[in-house]
């Protein structure tokens, strides 16, 4: 099978501190794949090799059948892969309007940016009804919606998620399920790492099972619903 994203035989070091042993994973075309596991066990180091922002690593990360291992990570982000982190990385003192034009790849003219922008105000009429109100005054929930629609103006074949749901309050929860629901019947691979697997469960093709940098355990979403399989791996 060709793969759009396919990380072989990843070993990832903060330092000294290797993280991350012999990962490999694969993401096809269109897949929604899930990463778990509990907390410092290396979920955000995998995301972070892909796109090279770790001190150091060995093995390949290919995608679209290029070696992309040694490039620069905003080059990645730009062009290849769009990336929203745990902590979103939204800039506070600029609009709404102005965080999504900055991520547009400067490659794209003016009005296929504003068709970018439109498709995402569309999406996520909360942040259109805010366009002009600084990013560090929205709620939780709508920064992450913002953090997303920061990630779709570069129109990725591929988007990396980062625990979208952390820190909300349960309803919003709920509008940030709603959203990735959306964005997986669209024509994008998704990888996804959560805490609730359950909630995931419903979205995903696939997931792997990661602990103590090592995948321990990988399938689709009727194999990693598995309550044994749960509490080896995730139940804290
Ligand atoms: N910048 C860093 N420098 C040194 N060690 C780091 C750094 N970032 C992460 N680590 C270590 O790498 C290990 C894996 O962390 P990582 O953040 O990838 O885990 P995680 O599974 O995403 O967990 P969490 O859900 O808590 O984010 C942890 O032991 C962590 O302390």
């Amino acid at each position: 099978m060709s793969e759009l994203l396919s990380v072989e035989d990843l070993n990832a070091y903060y330092g000294e501190s290797q993280i991350l042993f012999d990962v490999s994973i694969d993401v096809g075309d269109n897949d929604v794949v899930g990463i778990f596991g509990r907390n410092g066990m290396g979920k955000t180091t995998l995301l972070d090799s892909i796109v090279n922002r770790i001190d150091r690593k060995t093995g390949r990360v290919v995608y679209d059948g290029e070696d992309i291992s040694e490039w620069e990570t905003h080059d990645i982000i730009r062009e290849k892969i769009a990336y929203v982190p745990e902590d979103r990385e939204i800039y506070p003192a600029l609009t709404v309007r102005e965080n999504l034009e900055l991520a547009a790849p400067r490659t794209i003219d003016r009005s296929t940016r504003e068709e970018r922008l439109d498709y995402v105000f569309e999406k996520f009429e909360r942040l259109g009804e805010r366009e002009s109100q600084r990013g560090g005054t929205l709620s939780g929930g709508e920064q992450q919606m913002l953090a997303i629609g920061r990630a779709l103006v570069t129109d990725p074949d591929l988007l990396l998620l980062d625990e979208p749901t952390e820190g909300l309050a349960p309803t919003i929860i709920d509008d940030v399920i709603e959203i990735l629901e959306e964005l997986v019947t669209e024509d994008r691979a998704v990888l996804i790492v959560e805490q609730n697997i359950t909630r995931m469960l419903p979205l995903i093709d696939r997931g792997y099972m990661i602990e103590t940098g090592r995948i321990v355990a990988d399938g689709d979403a009727d194999y990693l619903d598995d309550e044994e399989l749960q509490d080896e791996y995730l139940t804290v």
